[in-house]
């Protein structure tokens, strides 16, 4: 479905080892800039260059309705989804105020909220809904097939239009009344985990309604049968149209070489499922922080990812992208601008 192939299998190990030692010969002691050399060697390598940089970084937020809020699994209204992405066009959510302030391009895309967006023209403003929400999990399937797969298509077709206008770092929100119960299905599936493993307080719901959404989940992954499923069933059953976006996005970017930026709990889950469609695929992502959601510190061992902060934020739409993103340009500016041992006259331990 993506052709990502194995970063290390583009390159020859004479640029391997040209990269390590560029990192290595910087005036500082082996491996003291921690995560950011991790960061600057993935970045390097992705980019297939010594001298690597960030254009256009871009976040996305898709957005959608989930029809198992009828369940009671979340602490707002469903109404409250339509609200934000207003909100987003306004300018006035906490990723309106971190991507301008990192001058990050932020795109909305309507995945499919229950609402009528047609009269709103806005530049960042994608609205191209697959369905009015999805259906309620606990009765029915979340999503058809074609439902599922015209979601990912239209998730890939963001990312390559945010390719062609130049961008190579991209990380992906969203906004989606009742989605921790999706991603914690999702999660609960593929890594064989109880409903109570996976489910966390949301928006902030009691210990009694996380145990509500527990057995919601127990019971929808008993009645689809998915403790054994592939991922795009799993998606397609308990799934949320905003996460196949968001897995569509995120296989389409690293196919395209692009830097993955992976945000929160619900992001993660996309990042789970495309991990599980393309073996490839996480050696183009970069965890951007450990949400508070309480099942994202298992999630995130699960796929072996480092997230470079740890804030207690919970809030999903991108933040944590945003917020780490200057880290990231720390990574770069090491890489492009630090003196070498050499150039700096500085004795190497080795000398
Ligand atoms: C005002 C508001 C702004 C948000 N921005 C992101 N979320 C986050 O909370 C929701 C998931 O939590 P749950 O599964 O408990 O409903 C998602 O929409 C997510 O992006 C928000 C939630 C609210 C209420
Ligand atoms: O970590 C997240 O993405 C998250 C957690 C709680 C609510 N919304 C999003």
């Amino acid at each position: 479905m993506f052709d990502i192939v194995a970063p290390l299998d583009k390159v020859s190990q004479e640029f391997v080892d040209a990269l390590q030692e560029k990192i290595d010969l910087k005036t500082k002691p082996q491996g003291s800039l921690g995560l950011l050399e991790s960061v600057a060697f993935k970045v390097g390598l992705l980019q297939q260059t010594l001298t690597p940089n960030f254009n256009h970084p871009s976040v996305v937020i898709f957005a959608a309705d989930h029809g198992v809020a009828e369940e009671g699994v979340s602490l707002f209204p469903q109404v409250v989804t339509e609200q934000m992405v207003l909100n987003f066009l306004q300018g006035g959510a906490a990723i309106n105020c971190f991507s301008k302030q990192h001058n990050i391009d932020l795109k909305i895309v309507n995945a499919g909220v229950k609402a009528n967006f047609e009269h709103i023209q806005a530049d960042n403003f994608i609205n191209q809904p697959i369905t009015l929400g999805t259906e309620n999990f606990a009765q029915h399937a979340a999503m058809t097939d074609q439902q599922c797969e015209a979601a990912i298509a239209q998730g890939a077709e963001v990312v390559l239009q945010q390719h062609k206008a130049g961008c190579n770092v991209i990380g992906f929100g969203e906004m989606g009344i009742a989605n921790t119960t999706s991603a914690a299905a999702i999660m609960s599936a593929l890594l064989s985990l109880s409903g109570q493993q996976c489910a966390g307080k949301g928006t902030g719901i009691t210990d009694q309604t996380v145990l509500l959404k527990a057995q919601v989940i127990d019971q929808a992954i008993q009645k689809y049968q998915l403790h054994d499923a592939n991922a795009l069933t799993v998606l397609q059953k308990v799934g949320g149209l905003e996460i196949a976006m968001m897995v569509g996005a995120m296989l389409k970017a690293a196919e395209l070489s692009m830097l993955v930026l992976v945000d929160g709990f619900i992001a993660s889950s996309a990042a789970l499922v495309a991990s599980e469609i393309n073996e490839n695929f996480l050696q183009y992502t970069q965890f951007c922080h450990q949400s508070d959601e309480q099942a994202h510190k298992l999630l995130l061992t699960n796929m072996q990812a480092t997230p470079l902060l740890n804030l207690g934020m919970r809030l999903g739409e991108g933040s944590g992208v945003a917020v780490a993103y200057p880290l990231l340009v720390s990574a770069l500016a090491f890489l492009n601008e630090m003196a070498s041992f050499n150039d700096a006259g500085v004795s190497d331990s080795s000398q």
